[in-house]
C-alpha cells in the first residue's frame, strides 16, 4: 500500500499549472494571480492631511503656544489648487493635497479660530499629520505575488492604484459524480435510502475554492450511468474528476474496473490513512485526473482535504501548503503504520495561548463533529506533544 506522502508527490508530479487569463477586477474575486503586480503609482500619491484642521507652513521645529496664522483659505479633498504662495496657514480637511509648502497639520479641536485668522492656544509641532506621498507604496513597488489570491484585502488594494485588469489562473474544470443506488436528492426516503450529502459537500467545497463546475451527477451502482458520466466529462475538458463510493473491496465497489475499462490509467488504489484508505486515483491520457473518494462522508473529507485540495493549489501554480505546528492537549492516538487525520479544535489555554484538542467520536461515517472542529491535525514528526494544523478548508490557507 503505498504512503501519502508517495502517493501525493505521484499526483503533484503529474499536474502542471493551468493556463492564464486576463480579467477585470471586478470578475476576479477569489481567483489566484498568475503574475506578480507592480504598483503603477505611489500611495498616497501626493502628500495630504491626516486631520481636518489647518495646513500651516510651521517655520520652526514647533509653533509655540498661543501662535496666531492668517488664514487664507479652505482646501478640501478632490482640491486641485497647487499652492497658495502668500498665505501662512490654510484650512485643510482629511485627504485633501497639501498645498506646496505647507508642512504641518493642526487638527481643529486644537485650534481656536477668529475672523480671518487661527490660534493654537497649545505647542504644535512641525511635520504632524501629513500623510507623505509614498509613505505606503512606492512607484514600482511588487505589492502582490504571482499565487495570491485576490481576496477583500487584495482588492481594496488594486482598486487603489487603479488597476483595472488582473493575470489569474483559468478555473480549474471539475466534474463530480457521487455512486451508489441508496442516494437521494433532498426529500421524503425510501426505506434503505440515504441522502447524497458526497454530491453537494464537493460542489460547495469546490465552488468556494474557485473550480468551475461542470457537472454533479448521482448514479446507481450498476448499469451505465457512470461510464456515461465519465463520457460526459471527458467531452467537457474536464480537467478533474471527483467520485465517490464504489472503490472499496464490496460486490459493489465497481468504480476501479470501470475507470480501467473506459481506458485510464491508475496511479494507485488504497493509501495508507485513515480515514479514506480506499482511495483511488487514474489518469485519462491526455486528459482529466480522477480521483475516487471512498464513499464514506469523513472519507470524502479527507479525499477532498489532501487530495483534491493539492492538486488545485498545484493547477493554479500554487507551492503545496504548510500547516501550522500546535501544541496538543492529549496525543493524537491512531493505528501505528497509518497516516491519522484528525479532526481537532483549536483552543485557548489558561494563560490564552492557542492549544489544539482532537474532536471527540470521531468515525468516518460521522458527520458532526466535522461541522464542530476547525482544523485537520496530523502527526508532527518526531514529537507527541504536537500536531500540524491545517485549516479545516483549504481555500483558507495561505
Ligand atoms: N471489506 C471491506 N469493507 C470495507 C473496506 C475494506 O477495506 N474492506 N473499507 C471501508 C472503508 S475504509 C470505507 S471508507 C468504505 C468505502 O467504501 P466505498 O468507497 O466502496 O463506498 P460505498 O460502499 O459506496 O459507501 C460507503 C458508505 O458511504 C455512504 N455514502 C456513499 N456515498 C454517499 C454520498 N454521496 N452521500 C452520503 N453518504 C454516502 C454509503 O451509504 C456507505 O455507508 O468501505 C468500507 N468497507
Ligand atoms: O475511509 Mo474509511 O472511511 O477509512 O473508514
Amino acid at each position: 500500500m503505498i504512503s501519502y506522502p508517495a502517493a501525493l508527490a505521484l499526483l503533484l508530479d503529474g499536474t502542471r499549472p493551468l493556463g492564464v487569463e486576463s480579467l477585470p477586477l471586478a470578475s476576479a474575486a477569489r481567483r489566484i494571480l498568475a503574475s506578480d503586480v507592480h504598483s503603477p503609482l505611489a500611495l498616497p500619491s501626493f502628500d495630504n492631511a491626516a486631520m481636518d484642521g489647518y495646513a500651516l507652513r510651521a517655520g520652526g521645529e514647533t509653533i509655540a503656544a498661543g501662535s496666531i496664522f492668517a488664514v487664507a483659505a479652505m482646501q478640501a479633498a478632490g482640491d486641485g489648487t497647487p499652492a497658495y504662495p502668500s498665505a501662512q496657514a490654510c484650512e485643510i480637511a482629511t485627504g485633501a493635497r497639501m498645498p506646496e509648502g505647507f508642512d504641518t497639520v493642526v487638527p481643529v479641536e486644537r485650534s481656536e479660530r477668529g475672523s480671518g485668522r487661527v490660534r493654537f492656544p497649545a505647542e504644535e509641532r512641525r511635520g504632524q499629520n501629513v500623510r507623505h506621498a509614498g509613505s505606503d507604496i512606492a512607484v514600482g513597488a511588487r505589492v502582490l505575488h504571482r499565487g495570491r489570491r485576490v481576496d477583500a484585502a487584495a482588492t481594496m488594494l488594486l482598486a487603489a492604484l487603479g488597476i483595472e485588469r488582473v493575470e489569474a489562473f483559468r478555473r480549474p474544470r471539475v466534474a463530480i459524480v457521487a455512486t451508489g443506488s441508496e442516494l437521494n436528492a433532498a426529500g421524503p426516503l425510501p426505506p434503505a435510502g440515504i441522502h447524497d450529502s458526497n454530491g453537494p459537500f464537493l460542489a460547495a467545497s469546490l465552488t468556494h475554492w474557485g473550480a468551475e463546475i461542470l457537472s454533479r451527477s448521482r448514479v446507481p451502482d450498476a448499469g451505465d450511468a457512470f461510464a456515461n458520466a465519465m463520457r460526459d466529462a471527458l467531452d467537457a475538458h474536464a480537467d478533474l474528476i471527483v467520485t465517490t463510493g464504489a472503490v472499496s473491496a464490496g460486490r459493489f465497489d465497481f468504480v476501479p474496473s470501470a475507470l480501467s475499462a473506459l481506458g485510464a490509467s491508475g496511479l494507485f488504489h488504497k493509501v495508507g490513512i485513515r480515514p479514506g484508505k480506499p482511495l483511488l486515483a487514474a489518469r485519462f491520457d491526455g486528459g482529466p485526473l480522477v480521483l475516487a473518494l471512498p464513499g464514506n462522508p469523513m472519507a470524502v473529507a479527507v479525499g477532498y482535504r489532501f487530495f483534491v485540495a493539492p492538486v488545485l493549489r498545484a493547477m493554479a501554480g500554487l507551492a503545496p501548503e504548510r500547516p501550522a505546528r500546535v501544541r496538543l492537549v492529549a496525543p493524537l492516538g491512531g493505528r501505528e503504520g497509518l497516516q491519522h487525520f484528525a479532526l481537532g479544535l483549536l483552543e485557548h489555554d489558561e494563560e490564552g495561548w492557542q492549544v489544539a484538542r482532537v474532536a471527540k467520536a470521531q468515525a468516518a461515517y460521522r458527520i458532526l463533529p466535522y461541522t464542530e472542529a476547525t482544523h485537520w491535525l496530523t502527526a508532527a514528526a518526531g514529537s507527541d506533544d504536537a500536531a500540524d494544523a491545517w485549516p479545516l478548508d483549504p481555500a483558507d490557507a495561505p
